[in-house]
């Protein structure tokens, strides 16, 4: 049984808004309903868990699950840290779970292909992490100086969909939390266990949504996608 964690218990600072970013609309729908559906409508997933604000449950339950109509969905409360919400979600899996993807609700255009090749390789690899090769140079600055230029041709980005077998995940969290580690993402919680972690290809439409411009680029993501479904359709018409 594959199950995904979605967290959307954040309060969106970076974003400058007053409403936690994951309600803002993209093209009339709220960007966590985007991104709860991408996975709603994946044969592969058979459990979803979304950690939200517990002070956002009746607006969620309500504005999201009644009015898409998302079905059979659990709702965790989210912690202090992203890590802290994530534990929370994975506290409430259902026992037969094998698999469990945990993703961003701020990462909506997450593809079915990119969520069904994270869950092959964690069933093959028990550890996988969706990314892309950076583009730019990275430098490595103290104190305003360039200390370092590390190779770029070992530099990814890390994103979501972070897919890992479900005893290796909660094994990782709890030996993070024994030993008060706090990752930036799940992967480091695995490494910090000496486990390995394979790298699966992810995409540069796959972007989180952090600050106030990358809702200009969601918005052009989401036109190109109508587009495209458009001269789909206008090709088997003609
Ligand atoms: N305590 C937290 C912090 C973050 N998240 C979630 O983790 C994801 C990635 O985090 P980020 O983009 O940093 O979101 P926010 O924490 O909401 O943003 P900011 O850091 O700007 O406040 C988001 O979907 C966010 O809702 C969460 O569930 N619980
Ligand atoms: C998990 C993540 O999305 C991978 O890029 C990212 O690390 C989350 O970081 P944030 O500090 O919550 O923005």
């Amino acid at each position: 049984m594959n199950s995904v964690v979605i967290v959307a218990a954040g309060s969106g600072r970076r974003m400058n808004l007053d409403i936690n970013k994951q309600y803002i609309k993209l093209d009339e729908k709220e960007m966590i309903a985007h991104t709860i559906d991408v996975f709603y409508s994946n044969e592969n997933i058979d459990e979803i868990i979304v950690c939200i604000r517990e002070e956002e449950e009746y607006f969620f339950e309500h504005e999201i699950l009644d009015k898409y109509d998302f079905r059979d969905i659990k709702i965790a409360y989210g912690g202090k840290e992203r890590q802290d919400s994530i534990y929370n979600g994975l506290k409430k899996l259902d026992s037969n779970s094998d698999i469990v993807l945990i993703h961003d609700g701020a990462r909506p255009f997450v593809s079915h292909a990119i969520i069904n090749e994270t869950i092959q390789v964690a069933k093959n690899k028990k550890a996988a992490v969706v990314g892309v090769p950076v583009r730019d140079t990275i430098k490595v600055v103290e104190n305003g100086v360039v200390k370092s230029t590390p190779s770029r041709q070992t530099l990814w980005s890390a994103q979501t969909p972070q897919t890992f077998d479900k005893d290796l995940i909660i094994r990782a969290y709890e030996n993070a939390y024994s030993k008060n580690f706090y990752g930036t993402d799940d992967s480091m919680l695995v490494e910090f266990l000496g486990q390995e972690v394979t790298m699966v290809l992810g995409s540069y439409e796959n972007i989180k949504i952090t600050n106030p411009e990358d809702i200009n680029v969601a918005e052009q993501i989401l036109n190109l996608r109508k587009k495209s479904k458009m001269g789909k359709r206008m090709k088997k018409i003609g």
